[in-house]
C-alpha cells in the first residue's frame, strides 16, 4: 500500500516499517502530501450571492431530492463530498518526483504534453463526480436545454436519453428541451419539449434525434435565445469545436451574470480529447472497423497479389485505426497522422509490401484519413490550399488517402511488375463506423457522465465538462478540455505494440537523404 507523507526528505525513500507485514513495504509518494485540486465556477461565483449564508437565507440550497427516493439507500459514502478527489496521474515512480505517462494505457501522449517538469512535486485533482447531498437548484424552476454539435458519435442519442431520465426521475425536473440541429438550433429552431416516455427507445439508434450540425456558432444570437427562452442548465454534447462554443457561451453567460450553468459533454468518435479516458462511441467505431478490415482481409487473400486497404476517421489521431489494427491482428500496415511515412525507396512502403506479398501473398493496410496529407499535397504540386478547404466549422476538410495510395500501389507494381497480378481493394467504411447505436460498454459509459453532468450541475458547478479519468468519473474545467489535445504518442508501449504485431517499418529511421 502507498502511503503519502508530510516529510518531503523522506519522499522517494523505501524503507521497512515496523508495522509492515511480510509481503508490503511502505513506500512514500514523490508528491508527499502535496495534491493541487483544480478549482471549478460555481454558478454563485458571479450572481451577486456569495457566501452561503446568503444562500441558505434566499433558501437557494435544498436537499437533495435522492434523499427521498425510495430506490436509492443513502449508505455513508452515497453522496459525494466537495473534498472528494480524483487525481490526474496515478502511476509514479517513487524515487523520482515526476508523475509517470500511462505507458499503455490512454492519455498517455497527453500527460507528458502538459509541462510536467522534473521539480513537479504536487499531484493534480480534480473533484469526483456524483451526487452532493445539498443542490442549489429547486426542481420546479429548472429549465434545462440539451443541444447534439458536430460529427455524429454512437451514443449521442443515449446521453440524451439518460439526461431527460436523471433530471426528470432523480431531480423531478419537468422543463427539458431538445435544441435541434446543434448551436445554429438555439436561435432558429422552436425547442423540442423532451419527456421520458419520448426518449425512451433512443439509446437504441444511431446518430442523434435531436439532429447536429457544423457551423452556425453567432454567440451573441445563441446567448439571447438562451435568455430569452430562460433556460438556466445547459448541457452541451460535442466533440472539441463544440467545447470551444461553449467556453465563449460560459463567458458571456457569466458577462451578462445569469443565473444559468454551463456543462460539457465531450463527444468525439475518433477520441481526439484529451485529459479523459476516452469518450464515448469510440469501443463502438473500433468494433465496426473491424468488419472492414475483415472485409479487406478476405478481398486480399483471395486475389494473387492482394492488397486489402482500409481507411478509417481520425482527423488529425489515430487512435481508430491503430485500436483496429491491435484487436484485427490481420494487419501488415497502420499509417496514422501523428507520424509521417513515405512511399518509395529502402524502409518505405512499398520496398516492406514487396517484401509482405512475396512471403503471404497478399496484404492488409490500414490508413488513417488524416495521414499522409503533406505527401500528397507535395505530389499534387501544393495544388491544395489549407485556407480553401475548411468545412463549416473550419475544420480542414482533407484529400483520400485512401484513393491516392490506391493509385500510387497500382503505378507502383506495373511499373515494378508488368507481368505480375496485383490487385488493390480500397474500403471506406466512412459513416458505417460513427452511425451506428453504441455498444453495451458505450451505452453505460453514457449514463454514467450523462449522469454526472446533472449532479455536477445540481450542485451548482458551472464552466465544466465531466468525464472518466483512471476509470473514476470526475469534473474537469471545460477551458481545459477545450484546449487539450489527445494525440497518439508514438513512443509509448502502444505504438509499439502496433509496430510487432505488423512488423511494419519504422519511417523514422531512414532520413530522405539515405531512403534510395
Ligand atoms: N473555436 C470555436 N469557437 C466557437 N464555436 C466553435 C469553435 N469551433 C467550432 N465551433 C462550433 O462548434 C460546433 C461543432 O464544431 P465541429 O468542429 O463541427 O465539431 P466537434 O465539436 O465535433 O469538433 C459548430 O457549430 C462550430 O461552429
Ligand atoms: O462529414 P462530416 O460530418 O464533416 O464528418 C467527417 C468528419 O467527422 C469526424 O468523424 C470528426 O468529427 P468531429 O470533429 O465532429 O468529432 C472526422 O473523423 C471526419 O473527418
Ligand atoms: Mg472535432
Amino acid at each position: 500500500m502507498a502511503v503519502a507523507q508530510t516529510d518531503p526528505a523522506a519522499a522517494a525513500a523505501t524503507r521497512r516499517h515496523d508495522d509492515d507485514d511480510e509481503d508490503r513495504v511502505m513506500i512514500y509518494l514523490p508528491f508527499s502530501n502535496r495534491v493541487k485540486l483544480q478549482k471549478l465556477p460555481l454558478l454563485t461565483d458571479h450572481l451577486s450571492l456569495g457566501s452561503d449564508s446568503d444562500l441558505v437565507q434566499s433558501n437557494l440550497i435544498n436537499t437533495n431530492p435522492l434523499e427521498h427516493n425510495p430506490f436509492f439507500s443513502q449508505s455513508d459514502c452515497f453522496y459525494i463530498a466537495p473534498s472528494d478527489v480524483v487525481l490526474r496521474h496515478i502511476i509514479y515512480d517513487y524515487k523520482h518526483p515526476q508523475p509517470k505517462a500511462a505507458a499503455a494505457g490512454g492519455g498517455g501522449g497527453e500527460e507528458k504534453k502538459q509541462g510536467y517538469s522534473s521539480t513537479t512535486t504536487s499531484a493534480l485533482a480534480y473533484h469526483r463526480a456524483g451526487p452532493r447531498r445539498q443542490i442549489l437548484f429547486d426542481a420546479s424552476r429548472i429549465k434545462a436545454a440539451i443541444v447534439t454539435c458536430g460529427g455524429l458519435c454512437p451514443g449521442l442519442n443515449t446521453v440524451v436519453r439518460e439526461l431527460v431520465l436523471g433530471l426528470w426521475d432523480l431531480y423531478g425536473v419537468r422543463h427539458i428541451f431538445g435544441i435541434k440541429a446543434g448551436y445554429r438550433g438555439f436561435y432558429s429552431t422552436e425547442p423540442l419539449p423532451l419527456n421520458p416516455k419520448l426518449v425512451h427507445n433512443w439509446h437504441k439508434n444511431g446518430g442523434t434525434h435531436l439532429q447536429t450540425s457544423r457551423g452556425g456558432f453567432d454567440l451573441q444570437k445563441i446567448v439571447d435565445a438562451i435568455q430569452h427562452r430562460g433556460y438556466n442548465q445547459l448541457y452541451i454534447i460535442g466533440g472539441d469545436g463544440t467545447m470551444r462554443g461553449a467556453v465563449e457561451i460560459y463567458h458571456e453567460i457569466c458577462q451578462r451574470k445569469l443565473n444559468i450553468a454551463v456543462t460539457g459533454i465531450p463527444k468525439t468518435v475518433d477520441n481526439d480529447v484529451g485529459i479523459i479516458d476516452r469518450s464515448f462511441g469510440f469501443q463502438t467505431a473500433v468494433e465496426m472497423a473491424q468488419q472492414a478490415i475483415s472485409a479487406a482481409h478476405v478481398e486480399a487473400e483471395s486475389a494473387v497479389n492482394g492488397i486489402g486497404l482500409v481507411k478509417l476517421m481520425g482527423r488529425s489521431t489515430g487512435h481508430i485505426a491503430l485500436h483496429a489494427t491491435l484487436s484485427s491482428r490481420d494487419v501488415d500496415c497502420c499509417l496514422i497522422p501523428e507520424t509521417p511515412f513515405y512511399l518509395e525507396g529502402k524502409g518505405g512502403l512499398f520496398e516492406f509490401l514487396e517484401q509482405r506479398l512475396r512471403e503471404n501473398g497478399h496484404a492488409v493496410l490500414v490508413v488513417a484519413e488524416g495521414a499522409g496529407q503533406d505527401q500528397m499535397i507535395e505530389a499534387n504540386n501544393n495544388d491544395h490550399h489549407a485556407d480553401n478547404n475548411k468545412d463549416e466549422s473550419g475544420n480542414p476538410v482533407f484529400l483520400d488517402v485512401g484513393q491516392w495510395l490506391k493509385s500510387e500501389l497500382n503505378k507502383w507494381w506495373k511499373r515494378e511488375h508488368p507481368n505480375e497480378l496485383f490487385t488493390v481493394k480500397y474500403i471506406d467504411p466512412t459513416y458505417m463506423i460513427r452511425a451506428v447505436a453504441a455498444n453495451s460498454a458505450d451505452n453505460l459509459y453514457c449514463t454514467l457522465v450523462a449522469h454526472s453532468a446533472i449532479h455536477g450541475v445540481m450542485a451548482g458547478y458551472t464552466g465544466f465538462v465531466s468525464g472518466p479519468i483512471n476509470g473514476n468519473y470526475a469534473y474537469i474545467l471545460l477551458e481545459e478540455v477545450a484546449k487539450a489535445k489527445n494525440e497518439v504518442d508514438t513512443r509509448d508501449h502502444k505504438w509499439a505494440w502496433v509496430r510487432s504485431v505488423t512488423n511494419q517499418p519504422d519511417f523514422h529511421i531512414y532520413s530522405n537523404n539515405d531512403k534510395a
